[in-house]
């Protein structure tokens, strides 16, 4: 998520204390009360061609700024000779999916900031409701005065209208602004129904092609979410997301060990052999890793996820929704065979959720470290995501912070504005959330 880079130190430090535990989840140390700590360092990141857009299902106004130096050479027809296919000049789409806090928005940042060429339009979907993401990849992106989110639903199941609307309006009012499209998923969607509707939608498929599904594994947790049993007829979003991509990217691996990573990767094996698979730190591929890889194939996606749920029925009683095996590849004619087969097909675990608390005030920092330490301590294994903008007293800076389960860092960002008020936004993601007791504990640490 952050669009800046952060040392070291200030990894080790959110709010003034951090966690590294070695064992996720289990006796979290109770160090957390040093003071603030303030970044040595601070890497600021500029492109010149990308263009920034996202959406919101609720709010229609939208800013477009295109700073783009490079365009795509025009392709050319030969038509001397009348038996060759047209050349596909459908815009290519890549879908960035990915497990909460595995790296998503790292890596789109690294897409953005990254010397490519490309223009890209960028469409974000974040799950809670109030817009984090989304503030730090604008305010980190030159070329981008505004970004709109979609973050009052997961663009796999509520929201996938607005995702055709937008791709739809992308490619009617600004064919020729950009090259290329970057979906980045919420951390819970299902990429199957995304990924449909490149197929399902016909304005869609016309116009635009998926060029591949990049799936960010975090190195650290995938394990326990890939071994979470879930209730019948809810998928494992961190299974699935795996099985459908084009491209793995084992990120975070600063955090674990060799032998640790080893049977991670053995365990993404089984779930999808045919996928490349790279390791990375910060999400820091090639972009041709990422970009232009030339096409998503369903066939073999949906064969390895067959193969998949029959392991995972068998060995750890995982309860797939998999009523979507059946497709006939000709995708111009079976659009809506697609659409309305899937339209239903997908649960997200009743039991996770997100809260999101917006305030005015400014944070007593004490206060702060010791809530959110206690609340750590207590629940980390059921708070998946945490990320916040945050007003702390005494700072001009507005602080940014970010959690994925008990790992967690923070460093100030922009400077707050004269007039802007100061206003905390948080949310948190996981399981059992008490949004009332989360809110009360966190306005509690006001001043
Ligand atoms: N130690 C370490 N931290 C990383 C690495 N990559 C990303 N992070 C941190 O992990 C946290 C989550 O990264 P994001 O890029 O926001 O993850 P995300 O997948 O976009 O998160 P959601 O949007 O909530 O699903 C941030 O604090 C990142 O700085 C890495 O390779 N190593």
């Amino acid at each position: 998520m952050p669009c800046f880079s952060v040392t070291a130190e200030v990894a080790s430090s959110f709010l003034g204390f951090a966690y590294r535990n070695p064992k996720p989840f289990t006796s979290l140390r109770t160090n957390f009360f040093p003071l603030l700590h303030t970044p040595t360092s601070r890497t600021t990141t500029s492109h010149s061609h990308s263009l920034t857009y996202s959406f919101s299902a609720t709010r229609r106004a939208r800013r477009f700024t295109v700073a783009a130096t490079a365009a795509a050479p025009p392709q050319s027809e030969d038509s001397g000779v009348s038996t060759v296919i047209p050349p596909d000049n459908r815009i290519p789409a890549t879908i960035i999916t990915g497990f909460l806090g595995s790296g998503k928005t790292t890596l789109l940042n690294h897409i953005l900031t990254a010397e490519h060429g490309k223009r890209i339009a960028v469409i974000e979907n974040e799950f809670g409701e109030i817009d984090i993401d989304g503030s730090l990849v604008a305010s980190k992106t030159a070329g981008a005065e505004d970004i709109m989110m979609l973050n009052n639903g997961c663009l796999c199941c509520t929201v996938r209208g607005d995702l055709v609307r937008m791709i739809s309006e992308l490619v009617t009012t600004k064919k020729g602004k950009f090259d290329h499209i970057v979906i980045e998923t919420t951390g819970l969607a299902n990429p199957a129904p995304i990924i449909q509707t490149f197929y399902a939608e016909e304005q869609i498929f016309n116009e635009v092609k998926l060029d591949g599904v990049v799936t960010l594994v975090d190195a650290k947790h995938a394990g326990f979410h890939l071994d979470e049993v879930k209730p019948k007829g809810v998928v494992n979003e961190a299974v699935e997301q795996i099985a459908y991509a084009d491209r793995i990217i084992v990120n975070k691996i600063d955090l674990v060990g060799e032998s640790d990573i080893g049977s991670l990767i053995q365990r993404i094996r089984k779930i999808n052999s045919l996928a490349h698979l790279k390791r990375t730190e910060y999400g820091k591929v090639n972009l041709d890793y990422v970009l232009g890889i030339g096409g998503f194939d369903l066939e073999r996606i949906e064969n390895a996820i067959n193969d998949e749920g029959e392991k995972e029925d068998h060995d750890h009683s995982h309860d797939h929704d998999h009523d979507h095996h059946h497709h006939d590849h000709d995708h111009h004619d079976h659009h809506h065979e697609h659409h309305d087969h899937h339209a239903h097909d997908h649960t997200h675990d009743p039991g996770v959720s997100s809260v999101s608390i917006v305030c005015e005030g400014s944070l007593d920092l004490e206060k702060a470290n010791i809530w959110l330490g206690t609340l750590l301590l207590d629940r980390s294994e059921d708070i998946y995501r945490m990320k916040g903008l945050l007003s702390v007293h005494g700072m001009n800076e507005r602080f940014v912070f970010q959690g994925v389960h008990d790992i967690f860092q923070g460093s100030p960002e922009r400077l707050w504005g004269p007039d802007e008020p100061r206003i905390n936004k948080i949310v948190f993601i996981g399981k059992n959330l008490d949004a009332k007791e989360l809110e009360k504990g966190f306005k509690a640490c006001l001043l």
